[in-house]
């Protein structure tokens, strides 16, 4: 019997490919207002900070190609097939959709690069690729909606946490602190019962249950700079705090609302939060992102047999 053809379409933020991509990616993440010039320049200089342009387009690539190929090891029934699209730049979900039709793929499941469901994010990435499927008369898509429960990914962070804390010297250990963390988002999604922030707490329990971890808390990070009201505790902030109040001498900072090493993540935490432990004197450990390292690309693959024998 012949093998059932599957679209996977694999979504993720997008970044600049070069230098010159930078205003128009800015742009449409905006919602096609050009940014002014002082806000434009803020970003050139962080893309800057981290080596020109961010290594996460490699990265995207590298891991939806990973999971196609171990999706197409681990099973016989279902060949698949990978397209990639992305948020804010070529190609872009959309077009991704529109290939897949074109390539008479009848069947799809979508996967988004980020664990954690919210409007901002993965509602918006599975109903853009809805939308485009519905106007061009398909492929059907079914979509995984949240991943953070998977156990392998969990599996991932705790033994990043358990071999950071192993690096450590014994008097760190006895005051270290574990800062789980996601992007932050405007809080009104709170009022609007979004589970975003809820995710990222049940994610922090698991890594610490699973790692062994008393000393945990979340924060959020990267927040935009509008003067509406945005999730925290800041990262940052949060850093000062636990060093004023609990005297943690030791951070460890995992990012688990991110998949790669990117723009939030090597500046963000590995700069920005870096000044702020070595402003107080405390030591700086950022465990590796999965990337597509085998062990991550092996959680999501579950993620996807599991959503295609729920469906
Ligand atoms: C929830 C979320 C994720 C995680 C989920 C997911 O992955 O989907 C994420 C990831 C990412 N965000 C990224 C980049 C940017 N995000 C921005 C701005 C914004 N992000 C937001 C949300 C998120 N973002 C929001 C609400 C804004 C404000 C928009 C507005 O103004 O209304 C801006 C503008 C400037 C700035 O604010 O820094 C940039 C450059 C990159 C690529 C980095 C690289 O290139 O290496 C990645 C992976
Ligand atoms: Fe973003």
């Amino acid at each position: 019997m012949a093998k059932q053809r599957m679209g996977l379409l694999v979504m993720a933020y997008g970044t600049p490919y070069k230098e010159e991509d930078i205003e128009r990616y800015y742009t449409h993440i905006r919602h096609g207002r050009k940014p002014d010039q002082e806000s434009l320049q803020d970003l050139r200089n962080r893309y800057e900070a981290i080596g020109g342009i961010s290594p996460l387009a490699a990265i995207t690539l590298d891991q939806a190609k990973k999971l196609e190929e171990r999706l197409n090891n681990v099973q016989n029934d279902i060949e698949f097939k990978m397209y990639i699209g992305l948020k804010h730049i070529e190609p872009f979900v959309e077009d991704a959709v529109e290939q897949m039709h074109r390539d008479g793929i009848e069947e799809a499941v979508s996967i988004v690069l980020a664990p954690h469901f919210s409007t901002f994010s993965v509602k918006s990435y599975n109903g853009r690729a809805k939308e485009t499927a519905g106007k061009i008369g398909g492929p059907m898509i079914t979509s995984v909606e949240s991943w953070y429960t998977e156990p392998k990914f969990i599996d991932y962070w705790a033994k990043q946490v358990r071999d950071t804390f192993a690096k450590m010297t014994s008097g760190e250990r006895e005051k270290a602190v574990l800062v789980v963390s996601a992007h932050s988002l405007p809080e009104k999604i709170i009022a609007s019962g979004d589970p975003y922030p809820d995710q990222l707490q049940e994610t922090a329990d698991l890594i610490a249950e699973a790692a062994g971890i008393k000393n945990y808390v979340i924060g959020w990070q990267s927040a935009g700079n509008t003067p509406e009201p945005w999730l925290g505790p800041d990262v940052q902030d949060l850093t000062k705090d636990l060093y004023e109040k609990n005297g943690y001498r030791a951070f460890i900072y995992a990012p688990v609302g991110f998949v790669a090493d990117h723009l939030e993540v090597l500046y963000d935490n590995d700069f920005e939060c870096k000044v702020v432990t070595d402003e107080i004197g405390a030591s700086y450990y950022r465990p590796e992102m999965p990337n597509a390292k085998p062990e991550f690309i092996d959680s999501l693959a579950s993620v996807v047999l599991k959503q295609i024998n729920k469906s």
